[in-house]
């Protein structure tokens, strides 16, 4: 440690960083918003350090060097504030970054007055840097809206050392100046904050390409469950949710239904309105069925302009009542939205036995719905052996 020398040890790491900085968009391609957003703070972070190494070249105190350390300053702060804005997008959040945003310029600015104290600059520079670092880490705490990995408690990790680092300098340097007169001399504190920058450095490279992966499995799964049009779940999907669901049914012997959802006429539709209007009903029917939906109930887009929705805890009567707000929903959306009325038939298929399955009630559901398609349509029927009783409503 005596003998590490403190300006190679910000060199190499400048250098590590200039090449990441170039790297990352080079070989991650084209990439998300959170993904550019951590790329633009590691470039702004590179630039920072470029311009604070080139800073020291300058006489002490000069024009040039206030000037290079000050923009130096205002970049490693808002890089900060970029990788701050990545982070909140991994973590399913609205990326807002006010209070980084606010201590960068807070920090740049109050540099740049108090240049000439030695003193002031370093305990200010350093004390902000700790406090915006700290401002992440309590966003990084909080429970994040979708799944991430441990990229989460590395990036804690690191942020956080870099914080203490960050912290002793700022007092050694604002309450301590004699022994610690300068940022590239061979003091202990400097060693050790060159040191820690570099691995931090390294490791936070190392869980923003983490998050990134996550971020991908996330998009990779979205495109395998859910259908591109309407963004309602796919066939598959929704199987595997409904088995789930009719073994806590039976379980818990709480009542399960299925209901299969067929738009009536929708080969006029696309024939009078073009395929896009038809892709249009299509995605005002999933509206619907998310507006009427409980909270546990599954739809899915089974195929072409037929849906399936599960309905947990519900019995036929409420099976019926979510008929109704369909037909009432759409009777007040569909002209408005689409310009044309839009109606459909429907099958239901309750839960009967225990050694019922998801394909048997399907079978089922699909047996009253062909039913309903040849009663005349725009009405929804049980099989009429298992379930007594008929909704209809809406366009016969
Ligand atoms: N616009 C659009 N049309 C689709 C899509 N998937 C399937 N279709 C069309 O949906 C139409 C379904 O026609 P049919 O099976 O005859 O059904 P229908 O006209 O609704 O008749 P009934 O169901 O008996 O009332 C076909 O013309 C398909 O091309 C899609 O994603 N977008």
């Amino acid at each position: 440690m005596a003998t590490t020398d403190v300006s190679t040890l910000f060199f190499g790491m400048t250098i590590n960083l200039s090449i990441m900085a170039v790297a990352l968009p080079y070989f991650m391609g084209r990439v998300n918003l959170a993904a550019r957003y951590a790329q633009a703070g590691i470039a702004l972070q590179t630039v920072g350090w470029i311009l604070l190494l080139w800073s020291s070249t300058f006489e002490r105190g000069a024009w040039a060097d206030h000037t290079l350390s000050a923009i130096s300053m205002g970049c490693v702060s808002g890089g900060m504030v970029f990788n701050a804005m990545a982070f909140q997008l991994w973590y399913g959040r609205k990326a807002i970054a006010h209070v980084p945003a606010a201590i960068a310029v807070l920090m740049t600015v109050g540099y740049t007055i108090g240049f000439s104290s030695y003193s002031f600059r370093v305990g200010w520079s350093n004390g902000l840097l700790a406090l915006q670092i700290a401002a992440i880490i309590f966003s990084l705490c909080r429970a994040p809206k979708v799944p991430v990995g441990r990229w989460r408690w590395l990036l804690i990790i690191c942020l956080t050392v870099q914080m203490l680092v960050l912290v002793c300098r700022a007092v050694l340097g604002a309450f301590y100046t004699a022994e610690f007169p300068n940022f590239f001399g061979p003091y202990m504190v400097n060693r050790v904050f060159a040191l820690s920058s570099n691995s931090m450095m390294m490791m936070s490279v190392v869980a923003i390409l983490l998050a990134h992966r996550d971020e991908a499995a996330r998009e990779l799964e979205r495109l395998a469950t859910l259908d591109g049009l309407t963004g309602a779940l796919n066939r598959r999907a929704w199987l595997l949710k409904a088995d789930i669901d009719l073994a806590n049914s039976l379980r818990y012997q709480q009542p399960l239904g299925v209901l299969m959802l067929d738009l009536d006429y929708f080969k006029q539709i696309n024939d009078m309105h073009g395929h896009a209007g038809g892709d249009s009903a299509l995605q005002v029917f999933a509206n619907c069925l998310r507006a009427v939906g409980r909270a546990g109930d599954q739809f899915c887009r089974y195929g072409g302009e037929e849906f399936c929705v599960l309905l947990n805890r519900a019995d036929f009567a409420s099976i019926m009542a979510y008929d109704e707000r369909m037909r009432q929903w759409l009777a007040q959306h569909a002209m408005k939205e689409l310009g044309f009325e839009l109606s459909y038939s429907g099958g239901i298929a309750m839960r009967m036995h225990n050694s019922d399955t998801i394909e048997d009630m399907l079978q089922r559901a699909d047996v009253a719905l062909y039913q309903a398609k040849s009663a005349g349509r725009g009405r929804t029927l049980a099989v009429p052996d298992l379930v007594c009783a008929s909704i209809q409503t809406g366009r016969a």
